[in-house]
């Protein structure tokens, strides 16, 4: 019996130390924002360094001393170190924002470095993070860089972003758009949005003082088919430099409370023409699913099922056909490659990506946009129906070879021709499965 008291006050002891100890745990995580709270905003003086660094800048009106040290005082999340991502924070850090965040979950390729100026041949197959990382330390050792090696998700994205007062969205796709958006317009934090396609660009501020949020202009989502990336697409660096530098700008403008912050504006950059458009946006919309007053989207969702596609996998986005109408790279190397079977091989990639490389068998190169419309099908299925073989279709990856598919497979039909076959995975997948030494891009 006195035993089991000592258990039971033993037991109880324990259970009070544990509670202390999540208590201590509790004010020294509470102590030690307020220090970090402290010291940002305690910084009244710039030492000798950066008033050095920084003399050419704190010289315009519009930045000054006072400017400066709001900008040492700032914080600022680069979400995605890609093209735009890398201009972005190298003249945020260029121009002494305090504290830096990069985001990025991915790792850096060869395919990147004519754009993502700040990675280099030394730093392929590392984290994009920590490139970004190593250069920007060693252009200002002055400021913080933190580092977020993690995909952005709805489970993450508001203990991430609400460390920061202003975010950059650098990233690629509409899932991740939508995600930025929402999580901005919850934390109340502005939204600095670009984006950057073959020779052109975009840029806005979303949720800034007022003014639109991306759902206020885009309520839905694109199409998943309708939307190109720089994989598919092509880019010139040159664009997304503008373009990036272009989101440190108006960074900048909104750390400073500066005049002319792009909000409620769109500007569009034609780097063909050497063209800037400056078009006015419609007003932030009564009725916005997210910042009106009366929200239908109250937490973060699923933002790869809202825009049906993934954010991150880059090689099966689209899975639009049934196995049947699909063939492995493998098995269509084996069976019509190896033994020389007559078939006819239509590549869909652009004429440019056709001349980088092609499959061996005297591919025929008819690009998608020529096959959806109808350019050139009528030529191919009359000189079918005089000599009838088995068609295959491939692209880079494998999405615009089975729309392509999808197109083709009533035409064939029409002309009782055996449909089309995908070659699943595209290029990437011959690469990966069966000739290592064919060109990736
Ligand atoms: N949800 C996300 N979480 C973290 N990083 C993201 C997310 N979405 C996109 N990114 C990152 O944003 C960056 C966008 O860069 P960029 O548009 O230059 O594309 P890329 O993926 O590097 O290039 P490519 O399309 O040529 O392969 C990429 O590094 C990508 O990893």
């Amino acid at each position: 019996m006195g035993e089991s008291n000592g258990d039971m006050e033993i037991e109880v002891l324990e259970n009070d130390i544990r509670t202390l100890r999540k208590l201590l745990r509790e004010k020294v995580q509470q102590l030690k924002t307020l220090k970090k709270h402290f010291q940002k905003n305690c910084v009244t003086k710039l030492n000798n360094d950066e008033i050095a660094r920084y003399s050419r800048q704190i010289i315009l009106s519009e930045i000054g001393v006072q400017g400066q040290l709001k900008l040492k005082k700032a914080s600022v999340l680069v979400v995605g170190a890609g093209g735009l991502g890398c201009p972005s924070a190298l003249y945020l850090a260029g121009a002494g924002i305090g504290r830096i965040g990069v985001l990025d979950y991915d790792e850096v390729e060869l395919t990147n470095l004519h754009r993502q100026l700040l990675h280099t041949e030394a730093t392929v197959g590392l984290t994009k993070v920590d490139s970004v990382q190593a250069q920007l330390e060693q252009l200002n050792s002055q400021i913080e860089i933190q580092t977020h090696h993690t995909q952005l998700t709805s489970d993450n994205a508001i203990a991430i972003l609400e460390q920061y007062d202003v975010i950059v969205d650098a990233t690629d796709n509409v899932a991740t758009r939508y995600l930025l958006n929402d999580a901005c317009v919850m934390l109340g934090k502005p939204l600095v949005s670009g984006s950057a396609l073959q020779l052109e660009g975009q840029l806005t501020v979303y949720n800034y003082r007022g003014g639109p949020c991306y759902r206020c202009l885009f309520p839905t989502p694109p199409p998943p088919e309708s939307v190109t990336n720089c994989g598919d697409g092509g880019v010139l660096g040159a664009i997304t430099g503008v373009i990036g530098a272009l989101q440190a700008l108006e960074t900048i403008k909104i750390v400073l409370s500066n005049e002319g912050v792009l909000s409620g504006r769109l500007l569009l950059f034609d780097g063909q023409q050497s063209a800037f458009r400056n078009l006015k946006l419609r007003p932030k919309k009564p009725t916005c699913a997210v910042c009106s007053d009366t929200p239908t989207v109250t937490k973060l969702v699923d933002y790869e099922q809202f825009c049906r596609m993934k954010a991150t996998d880059k090689d099966t986005a689209l899975s639009l056909l049934a196995p049947s109408e699909r063939i492995s790279v493998r098995e269509y190397h084996d069976q019509w490659v190896a033994t020389g079977q007559p078939h006819l091989l239509i590549d869909v990639r652009g004429a440019n990506q056709f001349e980088m490389c092609q499959l061996p068998g005297a591919p025929v190169n008819i690009p998608i946009e020529d096959i959806l419309s109808g350019k050139r099908t009528d030529e191919i299925l009359s000189q079918l129906e005089r000599s009838p073989v088995p068609v295959y279709v491939v692209c880079r990856r494998g999405n615009d070879s089975q729309l392509a598919v999808r197109h083709l497979e009533p035409l064939f039909r029409s002309r009782n021709l055996a449909p089309p076959r995908d070659l699943s995975g595209g290029l990437h997948a011959w690469t990966k499965t069966v000739d290592p030494n064919f060109p990736i891009y």
